[in-house]
């Protein structure tokens, strides 16, 4: 009774299942993987192809930012409709997002969870999520020259293996920088496991990786190994259709979702004779942030004028499909190592995925009190969440810091252009358009520089800005017009298929049902209605496991 995994459209074609789910990455795979366990049949519809076997997927140390295995590489838009110079990674095989990912692993703080009740969503708290986080997690404890961990905030059962690297990269570059940073940023709370979210803000991270005794390899641990591939997690009635993509949506007249139509990705078929499979129970886009939301609109659910421009019939006036899209907005600057360092390995490497130090700073440590009497009504003492994320790094001849504000207020969107389900959706960031996020970048910048100028690092650095070439004395013009030029998205979407309640532009309700269906469920990353302050992967699996539960009628 093992899953069936296959590119072959005739499994699917004219068939019934119990549900159909679009995308096996992240979310589709967690809810998959559970209602099939409960008796029912699932199809999980896969426009990219397995890649398991592929080295840049499971070799976690192999893979290198920018790479196009398994990668969709949208291209995104600025608000005048000119090509931006960064694509939108995403990921685009069997595992999604989590196949091809930086890895990174640490859990939000409850004060944001349980904001994400309080705009509206009952049942979606700390206390309801924090369960889900534990059971999806395998912490592997390994200790790491200079590293720790705290085992009260890891799961130790689940089938997402979580560890540390070993060993931990440049720890004579990570020692000088748990000396410097507290001096830039005062107040940061330097420790060992940043998943303690209590009283850690500083520290190594987990990653979702595991060490490979037989092969002496890291390896990495997506959505697939843990809820697809595993012997424990094999389903009779569990069936994935790779290298096909869910067109759209169809329904009843009663708006109930009765299936899907899907073709297979390399375009051999066109539109016009797309297959059908057909859905007893319900529906479930996990498609991921940018594409739940074309799904949508292809399938007559979304803004009126978006419909109409594509020639599509409108089902639902729904205006928030594809809005209140969001990322964070990341660059880095590089300091030079001086010529007798250069060579040190415990001070700079070849550069890698595992950022061996990452700061979460908050509002006070950015700012001095002082200084920001314009924007103190947006902080309260008792949610205080951090606004920037500060990896701390090294890498050829160079120390380098990448940074981005977390909870960006800027809001851009992705909507489709037209009805054939082969064009990339437009992506339109609308990064750093919100001035408060531009005056958070061009601090964190400036306060970047200042570490590298810091006393801990005199012998070790010999120009503290080298890239970008602006001094001490450059203007924040100049800061932010850098800024600017060579951002990019840090590749955790969310927002275009909000949970919120309808009229303040929600899509879903808080049961995960699009507003005005019935049985069409999302359950991605867009469902999340703003930003986090941790990397998505800890907080998704919570939300997808509850999900699953949520769709199964567990809480009434
Ligand atoms: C480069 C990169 C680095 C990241 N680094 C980290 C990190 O270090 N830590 C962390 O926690 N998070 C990280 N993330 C974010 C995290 O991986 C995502 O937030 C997460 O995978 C989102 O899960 P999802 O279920 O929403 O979508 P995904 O996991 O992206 O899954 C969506 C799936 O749907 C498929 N699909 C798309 N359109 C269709 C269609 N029409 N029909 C059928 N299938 C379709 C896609 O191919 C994909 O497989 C990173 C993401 C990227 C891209």
């Amino acid at each position: 009774s093992c899953t069936i995994v296959t590119n072959d459209t005739a499994i699917a074609a004219g068939k019934v299942f119990d549900y159909i789910v679009a995308g096996a990455g992240l979310g589709g795979l967690t809810v998959a993987n559970k209602l099939s366990s409960q008796g029912n049949s699932v199809l999980v519809i896969e426009a990219g192809p397995d890649a398991s076997w592929n080295p840049e997927v499971f070799d976690a140390e192999g893979r290198l930012f920018g790479s196009k295995t398994c990668n969709w590489q949208y291209p995104a838009y600025g608000t005048n409709g000119t090509l931006l110079p960064w694509k939108v990674d995403s990921g685009a095989c069997i595992g999604g997002g989590t196949s091809i990912n930086g890895m990174v692993w640490y859990r939000p703080t409850k004060a944001e969870l349980d904001k994400i009740e309080t705009l509206g969503n009952p049942g979606w708290n700390w206390k309801s999520l924090e369960p889900y986080m534990v059971a999806a997690e395998r912490n592997i404890p390994q200790m790491a020259q200079g590293s720790g961990f705290d085992s009260s905030v890891h799961g130790h059962d689940g089938f997402i293996n979580t560890s540390f690297p070993k060993p931990l990269r440049i720890p004579g570059a990570v020692k000088l920088y748990k000396e410097a940073l507290p001096l830039v940023f005062p107040g940061l709370a330097i420790g060992d496991d940043l998943s303690n979210r209590e009283f850690v803000s500083s520290a190594s991270t987990m990653y979702t990786i595991w060490y490979d005794t037989v092969t002496g390899k890291i390896r990495r641990s997506s959505a697939a190994d843990g809820y697809l591939w595993g012997p424990d997690q094999q389903r009779a009635k569990l069936t994935v259709l790779a290298t096909h993509l869910v067109n759209k949506v169809l329904f009843d007249q009663d708006l109930t979702a009765t299936g899907v139509s899907f073709l297979p990705t390399n375009g051999s078929v066109p539109v016009s004779k797309a297959f059908k499979a057909h859905a007893a129970k319900g529906v479930i886009l996990s498609a991921g942030a940018l594409a739940s939301a074309p799904i949508l609109e292809r399938s007559g659910v979304g803004k009126t004028s978006t419909l109409r421009s594509a020639g599509i019939e409108q089902l639902i006036d729904l205006p928030g499909v594809g809005a209140n899209l969001n990322d964070q907005p990341g660059t880095a600057t590089y300091a030079l190592v001086s010529t007798a360092y250069q060579n040190d390995t415990s001070i700079t490497d070849d550069g890698g995925l595992f950022a061996p130090e990452i700061s979460l700073i908050s509002i006070d440590e950015l700012w001095p009190l002082t200084a920001r009497s314009h924007i103190k009504d947006i902080t309260s003492k008792e949610s205080l969440l951090p606004i920037v994320e500060f990896l701390a790094e090294a890498g050829g001849s160079t120390l380098y810091a990448a940074f981005w504000p977390l909870v960006p207020f800027s809001r851009g969107h992705v909507h489709i252009n037209s009805s054939n389900p082969l064009d990339h959706p437009v992506i339109v960031p609308r990064l750093l358009e919100d001035p408060f996020d531009a005056a958070i970048a061009v601090t964190v910048a400036r306060a970047s520089r200042a570490v590298f100028a810091s006393a801990p690092f005199k012998d070790i650095v010999a120009d503290a800005y080298y890239n970008p070439p602006i001094g001490p004395n450059g203007t924040d013009a100049a800061y932010l017009a850098w800024y600017r030029q060579t951002m990019f998205g840090a590749s955790h979407w969310v927002g275009a298929t909000a949970m919120m309640p309808r009229h303040l532009g929600g899509v879903v309700d808080y049961r995960l049902r699009v507003y005005g269906t019935n049985n069409l469920h999302v359950v991605d990353a867009g469902i999340l209605p703003f930003q986090l302050t941790a990397h998505m992967m800890s907080t998704l699996y919570a939300v997808a496991g509850r999900a699953a539960d949520v769709i199964l009628g567990a809480f009434g």
